[in-house]
């Protein structure tokens, strides 16, 4: 069949020529205003361009794009990982490379590979340049660093298989909303007790856990970040130096990445900064280049907070992880531990819009109950969880459409 031909075969859709038509002129505008580097119009023009696709596309090319495209490309994706592509992509300055030397590193059939190249290179993560020859392109070359790419493995081994079973789940659980911590989708789909076990044991996917939380950080604005929320008025005065009344916390922080950033971008802070984390991620924390400039320290949130009075006690991703009455209990032991009138819960996390809500909030909310049980919240379920252990949000700030939102919170 001719290319023509191929092209011709999905049925075209009548669009509205006149909405096709606004649209275009708002994407004009909106490139100007990008050129002249307005706050929002990256995101304005992305919008535009989105709804410029939905007014062209026909269904049927649209419900392609869902039930072919987007999977096999996740499938390629993870398999670039096990063949080494986007390292040997990079290799030589990221001269074009013939299917033969992408195979190479695995020993892998040229033919196989070239499967998965052409997919990679028709989704547009890379550039085919000739015959059985490819490139790297913007994508390919972003995901020669570890952190987003590790994403790839880490949704396609923990997430994806719960996201499966969903559906047999609800079904099993007569389509009520999941909210058991302790015998969740994830736990059903993978056969075990525990997220965190799981993860523990699958330690590859472990580190790509990690990995991928530091590349989503380095890809959002963060709170100490101008505009956003005001470390100077709401932390740094008014510090106190008795006993631990000088300690920014990060409970449940990872590698420490926040931690580290908070050190470099808040040079007037002259506090301590804690991690608080399970062995093993503490273990990895320990590894990075930042762990001389933080206290790596083990602890368990669902035990009493041994810091007390500190001045922040700050939790990004953590609170989304666990239903509203496992969330309490964690949110009591930093309430016990708080000053009043002084110390801060910080939560790092979305706040869902109750209308419109963006993309990367709903999205996020599906995986949460795939892998958790739980959800992403509105600021009214912000409101009710925290008053219902008696704390009081003392300010809500955003930035950005899509991103996480900062929650502050007082005894
Ligand atoms: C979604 S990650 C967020 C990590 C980090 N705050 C960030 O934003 O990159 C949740 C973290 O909670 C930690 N965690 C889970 N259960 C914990 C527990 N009982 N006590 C302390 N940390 C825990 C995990 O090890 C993991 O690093």
């Amino acid at each position: 069949m001719s290319g023509t031909a191929a092209a011709t075969a999905i049925p075209s859709k009548t669009y509205d020529a006149d909405a096709v038509k606004q649209i275009l002129k708002d994407i004009s505008t909106g490139g100007q205003r990008l050129e002249q580097n307005e706050p929002g119009s990256h995101e304005t023009l992305l919008e535009q361009a989105r709804r410029l696709v939905v007014a062209l596309e026909s269904p049927v090319e649209s419900i392609y794009g869902l039930l072919i495209a987007e999977p096999s490309r996740l499938f390629a994706g993870r398999m670039a990982l096990d063949l080494k592509l986007f390292d040997t992509l990079a290799a030589d300055n990221g001269r074009p490379k013939s299917v033969a030397e992408l195979a190479a590193p695995r020993a892998a059939s040229p033919k196989l590979v070239n499967r998965v190249l052409r997919h990679l290179a028709a989704t547009k993560m890379l550039h085919q340049t000739g015959d059985e020859e490819y490139a790297q392109n913007e994508i390919s070359r972003f995901l020669e660093k570890p952190k987003l790419r590790e994403g790839i493995r880490y949704v396609f081994d923990a997430v994806e298989p719960s996201l499966n079973k969903l559906p047999e789940y609800l079904s099993r659980t007569h389509y009520q909303n999941p909210g058991n911590a302790n015998d969740g989708p994830f736990q059903y789909a993978h056969k075990t007790q525990n997220y965190w076990t799981w993860l523990e044991q699958h330690p590859r996917v472990l580190q790509a856990f990690q990995d991928y939380l530091a590349g989503v950080r380095e890809d959002r604005p963060n709170f100490m970040d101008p505009g956003f929320y005001p470390v100077k008025e709401r932390l740094v005065e008014g510090l106190r130096h008795d006993g631990d009344a000088a300690v920014f916390v990060d409970v449940g922080g990872g590698e420490g990445h926040a931690l580290a950033e908070f050190n470099e971008k808040v040079p007037t802070w002259t506090g301590r900064l804690v991690l608080q984390e399970q062995e093993p991620v503490v273990q990895i924390a320990k590894m990075q280049p930042h762990a001389s400039l933080i206290e790596l320290t083990v602890h368990d949130f669902f035990r009493p907070q041994p810091l007390k009075g500190a001045r922040a006690y700050y939790m990004r991703y953590i609170l989304h992880d666990w239903p509203d009455e496992e969330c309490r209990t964690i949110l009591r032991h930093l309430r016990d531990a708080m000053e009043p009138g002084y110390s801060k819960i910080l939560i790092h996390e979305c706040v869902v819009a109750d209308r419109d809500a963006p993309w990367q909030h709903t999205a996020l909310d599906i995986y949460m109950m795939a892998l958790f049980a739980t959800q992403e919240r509105t600021e009214r379920e912000w409101r009710e969880l925290l008053s219902s252990v008696g704390l009081t949000i003392t300010g809500i700030w955003s930035k950005g459409t899509g991103n996480l939102s900062l929650i502050e919170a007082m005894v």
